[in-house]
């Protein structure tokens, strides 16, 4: 029998995802009496449901997915609603589980070996032959999953020992470093993968040189591997998800923080240790000062573009900006503003931030607030970490619509908080409550836990004393910020105020950083490895 679990973590987007496919207009999910849960599956307990704060008991455990499909399907067939389309929905749900997201399946299947692949798993799932002419789904016994038999899968459990570590034959060839199957001008690979014999293996193991082993492939290739290469391409020795509801890297943060980590401009403009200094602090404090810059947008532009190019937004390049409008945002006003990260509308919001006050004449006001959102969101994880799975679980459409021609929105709903799916490590913090966009694809009782996290969000952020850094922007200090991380704000003003500033990708800006910090070598004996990718 094959079991489709969901990680508890995921719950609120299995809900989604049935929701999502069942709530066609033909089949209505109507609220029931709080004696009985409001979803089929879910046993809410009756106070949950009326003080609308989820209760602790409302982690549940894993959820199969497709017991849930089914008791959707006994739910409606008692005359809750339509019947028949209802198997449709079950394929076209079970369909949109992608084949090749681990962290949604994890199967137990009954089959003696265990040689056979996820993506063979949902490919039986949906195979016509797992569907009865109705196209209900079957039942799903080991004997309806085929098993891997052609000599594909012989290498992925072909080994090549070296010790201590061992490596898949074919994708160790597949991954050969030499200088014919990476180009070493390009660094891209010029192995033809898919004609490498599917029964690969390695003839003989031995050092070369100090650091480097050879291999003689069973193809007759020479293959040559760094030591450095190999001990960074460990594998693990399974693919775990951390079921923790959110985990942080190392940070540095100071509360109510007189003093503000800088750095000196001449040094970040003229040594490469003074720009590794700045963008090192910018990763362990979320932002750093820049004193001494000339107060011209032109230097403060070379400023910005000793990280890497600006990013162009449909504000344009680097902005030169005052309180009139120019376009269509309350940035473009004399108006306070709340805690937020910029660019929630963007797929992939901008990863730097730098603000540079170039005059403030004739009025007052204008000062910048920051709160670090990962310090924010651990308050929250130790406060209530029901809330914390709302703001992971649930995602929210963002926009920026306010310039004539333009709407902007992600391609994809994002949630406020973005954690890497194999450690839970909170990644992004997505949160602007100006350009948030009305969520449609959720239940009340979803939208009720959704909004009470949100409540409890922003009692944090407006804490004064514990999360708020507030601070004056003058000529000459320029501030660069973690846009993924702290949310920025400020007071309203009056005057003449004319700030200037830019964007930075985060691709961009990693790929600076990683190389500044690790040196050329190091970084591409480290490409795709956790050591690159979670590291900030
Ligand atoms: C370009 N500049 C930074 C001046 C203003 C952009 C407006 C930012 C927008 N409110 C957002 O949250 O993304
Ligand atoms: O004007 C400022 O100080 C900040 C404006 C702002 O928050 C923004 O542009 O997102």
């Amino acid at each position: 029998m094959t079991l489709l679990r969901v990680r508890p973590g995921n719950l609120c987007r299995a809900h989604e995802l049935i929701l999502k496919n069942f709530s066609s207009p033909a089949i209505s999910i109507r609220p029931v009496s709080s004696s009985s849960p409001a979803w089929p599956w879910k046993q809410v307990p009756k106070h949950s449901m009326d003080s609308g704060v989820p209760s602790a008991s409302d982690t549940q455990p894993p959820l199969d997915v497709l017991e849930m499909a089914r008791q959707a399907q006994t739910d409606v067939s008692t005359g809750n609603g339509a019947d028949g389309d209802i198997d449709t929905k079950i394929k076209h749900v079970l369909s949109s589980i992608p084949a090749h997201s681990n962290q949604a399946l994890s199967t137990e299947v009954t089959s003696s070996d265990n040689e056979v692949q996820l993506e063979s798993v949902s490919k039986s799932i949906l195979d016509k032959s797992n569907l009865d002419v109705e196209g209900n789904v079957t039942d799903l016994s080991g004997s309806a999953i085929k098993k891997i038999k052609s000599s594909e899968d012989v290498s992925f459990y072909n080994y090549v020992h070296i010790r201590p570590f061992k490596y898949p034959a074919y994708w160790l060839r597949d991954n050969c470093q030499c200088t014919s199957c990476i180009r070493p001008d390009t660094r891209q690979r010029m192995v033809s993968s898919f004609s490498i014999p599917k029964n690969i293996h390695a003839k003989s193991v031995f050092q070369a040189s100090p650091g480097q082993i050879n291999v003689i492939w069973s193809d007759g290739h020479m293959g040559e591997y760094s030591m450095a290469w190999l001990d960074s391409h460990q594998m693990p020795s399974e693919v775990t998800h951390s079921n923790k509801v959110l985990t942080f890297r190392n940070f540095k943060h100071r509360r109510q923080a007189k003093s503000h980590p800088w750095v000196n401009y001449e040094e970040v403009m003229n040594t490469g240790q003074g720009l590794t200094l700045w963008l090192q602090k910018v990763v362990d404090w979320g932002y750093c000062l820049v004193k001494g810059v000339p107060v011209t947008p032109e230097a403060t532009k070379q400023l910005l573009e000793r990280i890497a190019f600006i990013r162009e937004t449909h504000y344009g390049g680097f902005w030169d900006f005052t309180s009139d409008l120019t376009f269509k945002d309350t940035a473009y006003t004399t108006e306070a503003l709340g805690a937020h990260t910029d660019n929630t509308y963007f797929s992939d919001p901008a990863r730097l931030q730098l603000f540079h006050l170039l005059e403030h004449t004739e009025g007052e006001g204008g000062e910048t607030l920051l709160v670090d959102g990962f310090y924010a969101a651990q308050r929250m994880l130790i406060e209530a970490p029901h809330n914390v799975e709302a703001f992971t679980d649930y995602a929210h459409p963002w926009h920026s619509s306010g310039n004539e021609h333009i709407s902007i929105q992600p391609y994809v709903y994002f949630p406020v908080f973005e954690r890497d799916p194999t450690t839970a490590r909170l990644m992004r913090i997505r949160w602007n409550n100006y350009d948030r966009a009305a969520k449609i694809d959720w239940t009340p009782y979803m939208a009720m836990s959704w909004y009470s996290a949100a409540r409890h969000w922003n009692a944090i952020l407006l804490r004064k004393d514990q999360t708020q850094k507030w601070l004056q922007l003058e000529p000459g200090t320029a501030i660069l910020f973690d846009n993924w991380r702290m949310l920025h704000g400020r007071s309203e003003f009056t005057g003449k105020r004319r700030m200037c500033g830019g964007y930075i990708n985060n691709d961009d800006f990693l790929s600076r950083y990683r190389l500044l910090k690790n040196g050329r070598e190091n970084t591409l004996n480290q490409i795709g490895t956790y050591k690159t990718r979670l590291s900030v």
